[in-house]
């Protein structure tokens, strides 16, 4: 067996590198996330990533997104809003080995709100179910990595993987419940300072 995974990821208050801005059209991937894993990823395009953050090793990050409202409208229990919505993410950066990529990918699974329960919990009955949104191809994505979780493996099985995953939103969701990074997600009304800045990126579509 092997050993159970630390609950949280990285230090209690997001450290440098972090936070990483990247935004990127979201693209069609290798059709995979969904189909293959029942987990639907969001890729974005990696081309100036080795350019612009060549810090960034491949692994399993955790941190934020915002898509741009004039694509997609988000449905809230007060109906479709036109400011965008932050919502916490999981992504890889890499090249998949249990899928042996050529290319470089970054992929973003976006998690429910942290006031929604965590589809991903433990001890749930029968097959996991992600969280899965309307389609939003071609609509503008901005993210901030905040923290980094683990390296990239390859493993036994697409189950095995499914599990690891499904560990990693669990671990993203708990890191990004600590006050330093629930900020990112929960809007303060505070626009100064480098939260207020990162928040005001996040949110900012041309
Ligand atoms: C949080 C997270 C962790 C992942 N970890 C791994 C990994 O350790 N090894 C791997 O081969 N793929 C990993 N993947 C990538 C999946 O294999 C990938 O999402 C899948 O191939 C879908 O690709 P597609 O978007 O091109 O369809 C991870 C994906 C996510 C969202
Ligand atoms: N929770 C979610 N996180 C990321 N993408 C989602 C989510 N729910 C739905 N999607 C949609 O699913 C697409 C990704 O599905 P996936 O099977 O990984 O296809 P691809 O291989 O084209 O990336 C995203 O581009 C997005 O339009
Ligand atoms: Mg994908």
């Amino acid at each position: 067996m092997s050993k159970p995974r630390d609950p949280v990821a990285g230090p209690d208050s997001p450290e440098p590198p972090f936070p990483i801005r990247l935004s990127g059209p979201v693209i069609k991937g290798f059709g995979r996330g969904s189909k293959d894993l029942g987990i639907p990823t969001a890729n974005i395009p990696a081309d100036d990533l080795s350019e612009k953050h060549p810090e960034l090793t491949t692994g399993v990050y955790y941190g934020v997104v915002a898509l741009d409202p004039k694509t997609y409208h988000h449905e809230t229990s007060e109906g479709s809003t036109s400011t965008a919505v932050v919502l916490p993410a999981v992504l890889s950066i890499g090249y998949n080995p249990f899928y042996k990529n050529t290319v470089r990918s970054v992929e973003i699974h976006i998690m429910p709100a942290l006031t929604e329960p965590s589809p991903t919990a433990a001890g749930q009955e029968g097959q996991t179910k992600f969280n899965r949104l309307p389609d939003f191809y071609k609509t503008q994505l901005n993210l901030l990595i905040l923290g980094y979780i683990r390296p990239e493996f390859d493993y036994v099985s697409l189950e095995a993987l499914v599990e690891d995953i499904r560990v990693d939103c669990e671990v993203a969701r708990e890191s990004l419940l600590r006050e330093d990074y629930k900020c990112y997600i929960v809007d303060s009304g505070k626009t100064s300072g480098q939260v207020g800045e990162d928040r005001a990126w996040l949110v900012s579509f041309d």
